[in-house]
This record gives C-alpha cells, sequence and structure tokens, in this order.
C-alpha cells in the first residue's frame, strides 16, 4: 500500500517511528542506524528505515506546524507504525530549564487550532506512560539537565499584536512550548498506538524570538545529540519489555 503523501510504501516501514521536523535532523537520526536507506523524500516528509540493536526503526521528518504533521502521523499509524517518538526542539519557561536541557512532555497544553477539529475541547492530549517511562530513564543514562512534565504546543512561532499564553502556562508548571506534540498525542490517542516526545531546549519561549531565536549553538546541538540517543535507546527498552 503507497501511503500518498509520504510516498512511502507500507510494508517498508517499521514498527516503531522517530518523527522529528527537519528533513536533515532525520537524515542524522538515519545515521546512528544500521543498514539505513532512505524510502522517500516528498513534500517535507524525508522517510528512512534501518534497524537499532537489531530493532527496525523508521525515521521520519513532518515539517513545522501541527497540521502538516497530524498529515504524517495518520500515514505512519495507517501504514503500521505502532510507537512514534517525537524528538524536537522547544523553547524554555523556565531557568530552571536552561538551553541544552531535555524534557520528556507527559502531556501537551492543546494551543493549536488541528486537534479542535479531531476531538472535544476537554479531550487531554497525553503521552503514553511506558514511552514516557522508557524516555526518562533513557534520558538519565545522558550526561545533563533532564525534566519530565507538561509542555505546550502552539500554532503561532513569531509573535502579532496579540499576547502569547505562556505567563499562564508558566504559573501553571508547564515547562516548554513547541508546535506538534498536542497533535501527536491526540491522533495516538484516537488511533490506539503509543506516542511520546523528548525536546531539545534552544532558548526561552518569552524572548522575542525574531530577535534571538538561534537554534544552532553547540549546546543545542549537544542536546539534540542527546535526545536523539535516548530516543533510541528507548526504544530498545521499549522493545525488551
Ligand atoms: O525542532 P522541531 O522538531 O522542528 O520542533 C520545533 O522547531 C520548529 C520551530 O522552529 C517547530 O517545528 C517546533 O515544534
Ligand atoms: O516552537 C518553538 C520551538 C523551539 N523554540 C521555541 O522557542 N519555540
Amino acid at each position: 500500500m503507497l501511503l500518498p503523501i509520504l510516498q512511502v510504501q507500507a510494508e517498508d516501514l517499521a514498527p516503531y517511528a522517530i518523527v522529528c521536523g527537519d528533513p536533515f535532523r532525520a537524515e542524522a537520526i538515519s545515521r546512528k542506524l544500521e543498514g539505513a536507506r532512505e524510502l522517500a523524500f516528498s513534500r517535507e516528509y524525508r522517510t528512512f528505515v534501518g534497524t537499532y540493536e537489531g530493532v527496525p526503526v523508521a525515521v521520519v521528518s513532518h515539517g513545522v506546524g501541527s497540521p502538516g504533521a497530524a498529515v504524517c502521523f495518520e500515514e505512519l499509524i495507517k501504514g503500521g507504525v505502532q510507537t512514534l517518538i517525537r524528538v524536537g526542539t522547544a523553547g524554555s519557561y523556565s531557568a530552571d530549564v536552561p538551553p541544552g536541557s531535555l524534557v520528556v512532555s507527559t502531556a501537551a497544553v492543546r494551543e493549536e487550532g488541528l486537534t479542535r477539529q479531531l476531538v472535544p475541547h476537554g479531550f487531554p492530549a497525553v503521552a503514553d506512560a511506558d514511552v514516557v517511562r522508557a524516555l526518562y530513564e533513557a534520558a538519565g543514562e545522558t550526561d545533563g539537565v533532564v525534566r519530565k512534565g507538561i509542555t505546550v504546543t502552539l500554532d503561532a512561532f513569531f509573535q502579532g499584536v496579540e499576547e502569547f499564553p505562556h505567563r499562564k502556562y508558566k504559573q501553571a508548571g508547564a515547562l516548554a512550548v513547541e508546535m506538534e506534540i498536542a497533535a501527536l498525542y491526540v491522533i495516538a490517542s484516537l488511533r490506539g498506538v503509543r506516542a511520546g516526545a523528548i525536546v531539545a531546549v534552544d532558548g526561552y519561549a518569552d524572548a522575542d524570538l525574531r530577535e534571538v531565536y538561534n537554534p544552532h549553538t553547540d549546546a543545542v546541538a549537544r542536546a539534540v545529540e542527546r535526545e536523539i540517543e535516548t530516543a533510541l535507546r528507548a526504544i530498545v527498552k521499549l522493545q525488551s519489555e
């Protein structure tokens, strides 16, 4: 079965998928796999498969923003993927979670438009508990700060004239903000598969991103490397359970 948007044959996929926004990050992740091969590069969706410590894994980029990412998640699940782990970047809400830290997302605030068109207002966007545990354990085996908690998913990246809701979510205890996790968690719940996410902090959410956003620092590169290793090790842990 050809997945029409990813342009991948479902039979070529794997039960585990690591998903990330950036097609070049997908390629970097694929370099950690044994026997990696690129299946397709269609729109923003770049798909690789290979094995990690003997476990078959797909790596797929989903682009920026929930609507486009949702298409990717839906097609992967239709293609037989059972566990999806997002490896992303995020802005921090707290000096306790400085740039270079990792955050394992236990649940996501649905501050985007996509999931409102899928489920009622009160439906939660929650990670799978086993995936969270495996990610948090695996991250704890690497060097550096790791936290777990609630993240916020927004549609807008650069601010307009409306206030971003950062202050209230920070006060409520959220740790970081990004743009796709709520879509991933809601779609995984709807389709009965497991999902989790880990993000590398690249700055502070309440900064003026038009002025200061720079995800291309050494600290962020090290954190991304660490979260990639974490996701791969988490998959091995989940597979051995
Ligand atoms: O690094 P990725 O996975 O793309 O994640 C974050 O970075 C992008 C914004 O620059 C958004 O996709 C956001 O969710
Ligand atoms: O959505 C995002 C992603 C990375 N960094 C941010 O500040 N926001």
